[in-house]
């Protein structure tokens, strides 16, 4: 018998860690509303009690994509028991909250990255999603979808200098008129999870649309169309391809702060770190010091200036994110400290009286 949860990306070596919980994938995550899918069917589901008071951090709760533990209260309606571990989540550094990272969906293989070759084009923003993927240990795939605006040469050029700056990452043109996806497929293998990201109309859905087919609209992505059969991002959601891939679409994630892993930054601006070696001292700042491998790369050309303040900014809005993570940890850990001695209080006079 086919393991109805191996189409759900269910790897084959999976150990499930709370054995005495039904296994089951997050599908969608709407606040505490969450939909999930379990070897016997689709269940709407919430957390527990439990769950919802013993995590700590927001970014442990379950999100999309994530595998669960959950017991089934009846037909329709299940209790998340327990959010399992995850082999991968992207996350970005949380809108409005201080210094707390969200994670956007857990279990990933691959992130799409699309960006339009409209006035959507931007290798600035390109490089910030490149560092923040890279950051979450993922692979990036960016996608240049319509292709159908530029001229041959243009698209061409756009190409090269995406390449130029994506440090290895593949870089695919596409447009919505093509007919087939067969390159983006390639990267989207059975069972394997993908997330597209990309600006407000980057032209995700339009994507998911294609790779979808109508075929699948039929199960469980139903959901995922409206009325005219058409996806439509309003939240984030899984859904199966034709091909056997999984697909979740992010919606308008305009914003897409850093987080603190050196890493993708590292990886995505590998020519400036190595630059960065060759200084004559050590600690270099790369702004005044004399024997800079950086500014003499910069005066003969051989570094871009716009991809050098890029490379700053990015530093920058990352290291503040350090910073800020270590003052809320203290911040917590003071707070923490003061409810710990108002409950000693508490006991205390509770003992005397
Ligand atoms: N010419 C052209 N237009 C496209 C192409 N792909 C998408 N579009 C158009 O671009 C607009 C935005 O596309 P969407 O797919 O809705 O963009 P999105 O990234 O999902 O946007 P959000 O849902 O806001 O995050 C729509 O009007 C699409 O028809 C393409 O390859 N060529
Ligand atoms: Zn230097």
């Amino acid at each position: 018998m086919i393991n109805h949860l191996t189409a759900w990306g269910l790897p084959t070596n999976y150990q499930n860690p709370t054995p005495e919980f039904q296994l089951a994938r997050v599908l969608k995550a709407h606040k505490s509303n969450y939909e999930v899918v379990a070897e016997s069917g689709i269940f709407k589901a919430t957390l527990s009690g439990k769950l919802l008071h013993s995590t700590e951090d927001p970014s442990d709760n379950p999100q999309v994509g994530d595998w669960v533990g959950i017991m089934i209260f009846d037909e329709q309606t299940a209790f998340i028991m327990a959010c399992h571990p995850r082999s991968s989540a992207l996350q970005r550094a949380s809108v409005g909250a201080f210094a707390q990272a969200q994670v956007l969906a857990a279990n990933i293989d691959v992130v799409l990255i699309v960006q339009g070759m409209d006035h959507n084009y931007n290798l600035n923003r390109l490089e910030r999603y490149l560092v923040q993927v890279r950051a979450c240990a993922i692979e990036p795939l960016i996608i240049l979808t319509k292709a159908d605006l530029c001229s041959a040469e243009e698209c061409t050029e756009r190409k090269e200098a995406v390449r130029g700056i994506a440090n290895g990452a593949r870089v695919i043109l596409h447009s919505m008129f093509q007919e087939d996806s067969e390159e983006i497929n390639q990267y989207l293998s059975q069972g394997k999870t993908a997330v597209l990201v990309g600006s407000s109309g980057a032209g995700k859905s339009t994507l998911v649309n294609l790779l979808m087919g109508t075929t699948h609209m039929a199960t469980a992505s139903i959901s995922a169309s409206n009325a005219k059969g058409r996806h439509t991002t309003s939240h984030r959601e899984l859904v199966q391809l034709q091909n056997g891939a999984l697909l979740i679409d992010t919606p308008g994630t305009r914003e897409f702060g850093l987080t603190d892993s050196p890493e993708g930054i590292e990886m995505t601006f590998e020519e400036i770190s190595q630059l960065s070696g060759s200084c004559k001292f050590r600690g270099c700042t790369h702004e005044h010091e004399p024997g800079c491998a950086v500014q003499d790369a910069l005066e003969d050309g051989r570094l871009e200036a716009r991809r050098w303040h890029s490379y700053q900014k990015l530093h920058r809005e990352q290291d503040h994110y350090g910073m800020d993570k270590v003052q809320r940890r203290k911040k917590d850990k003071a707070l923490g400290k003061v409810y710990r001695s108002a409950q000693n209080d508490s006991r205390r006079r509770k003992g005397r009286s």
